[in-house]
């Protein structure tokens, strides 16, 4: 099956990304892992599906897949791409696009000079929801992580994200305990790690572990996570630019029940065409 692609990128936070309105893509695990692979396939940190409506009053559904094969149910600097994806694809002239993802649904903006702003829709704190396994919401966890306590927020922006609070982005475990606490036995579903440094109540720096990914570039739904989390602790103002390693996103909450708004690039960087065929052998 020879299936048409766009690679792209929100701050470095890569993806693969196929038009399913216009071809037919079915991708189970094995394939998508090889697409994502940086030396057998095309090399992403995700996969995204542009495909057709499925709710009313929308006008995409979008799927997404991490690189170890997993379906998730949000990815916010992919979102950012999807907007820019539709529009250069010629699939909408709509300056706003809503769009449906096993997390509910979010509206995305097309600014000008490249920008994208995108409604992520209001945060889930409570843990049954997020999952985190804990008896009552809290705005700060403690967390027993190989044999050291860490206080951390937990947070869904439609797929679940524990946030640390470091002093120094630059010197924290990322790798170590972003993979701990990925895979931790209180996160049902596993969970995304963001590790925030907070340099004022309107700027942070952050990093992000993500879950069936590892450390990315940036992670848009991390960096919301990690405002809500920041402003519930009072740290936080409602209008926030998170610096990741790849770059600046502006990150605006104001509070529960309002929802969280995100505003950033989105880059194509080529097109391409691939036999599946060739992938699997
Ligand atoms: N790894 C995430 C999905 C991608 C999120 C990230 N790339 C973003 O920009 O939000 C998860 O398993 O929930």
């Amino acid at each position: 099956m020879r299936l048409k692609f766009t690679k792209m990128h929100g701050l470095g936070n890569d993806f693969v990304v196929f038009d399913a309105v216009r071809q037919q893509v079915e991708l189970d695990a094995v394939t998508i892992r090889r697409l994502a692979d940086r030396r057998f396939g095309i090399g992403c940190d995700q996969i995204l599906l542009v495909e057709p409506p499925r709710v009313p009053d929308t006008d995409f559904h979008y799927r997404i897949f991490n690189a170890d094969g997993s379906e998730v149910e949000q990815c916010g600097n992919g979102a950012r791409c999807f907007a820019q994806f539709v529009r250069e694809q010629g699939l909408s002239t709509q300056e706003e696009i809503r769009v449906s993802t096993a997390s509910g649904v979010i509206r995305l903006a097309l600014q000008p000079e490249g920008l994208v702003r995108v409604n992520m829709g209001a945060p889930v704190l409570e843990p049954a929801l997020i999952p985190f396994l804990a008896a009552k919401t809290q705005w700060s966890y403690p967390l027993e992580v190989d044999g050291e306590t860490f206080h951390i927020g937990a947070v869904s922006m439609g797929n679940p994200h524990a946030v640390l609070l470091v002093d120094d982005v630059d010197t924290a475990p990322v790798a170590r305990l972003g993979s701990l606490i990925e895979t931790h036995p209180r996160f049902p579903q596993r969970v995304n790690v963001g590790f925030m440094q907070i340099i004022n109540t309107q700027r942070v720096r952050l990093r992000v572990y993500e879950r069936g990914a590892g450390e990315t570039l940036a992670c848009g739904t991390g960096a919301c996570a990690a405002v809500v989390s920041g402003w519930l602790r009072k740290l936080l103002a409602p209008r926030v630019q998170v610096r990741l390693p790849g770059g600046e996103l502006l990150i605006e909450w104001c509070g529960p029940p309002q929802t969280v708004w995100m505003t950033g690039p989105a880059v194509s960087v080529f097109q391409g065409e691939i036999d599946l065929l060739r992938l699997v052998l």
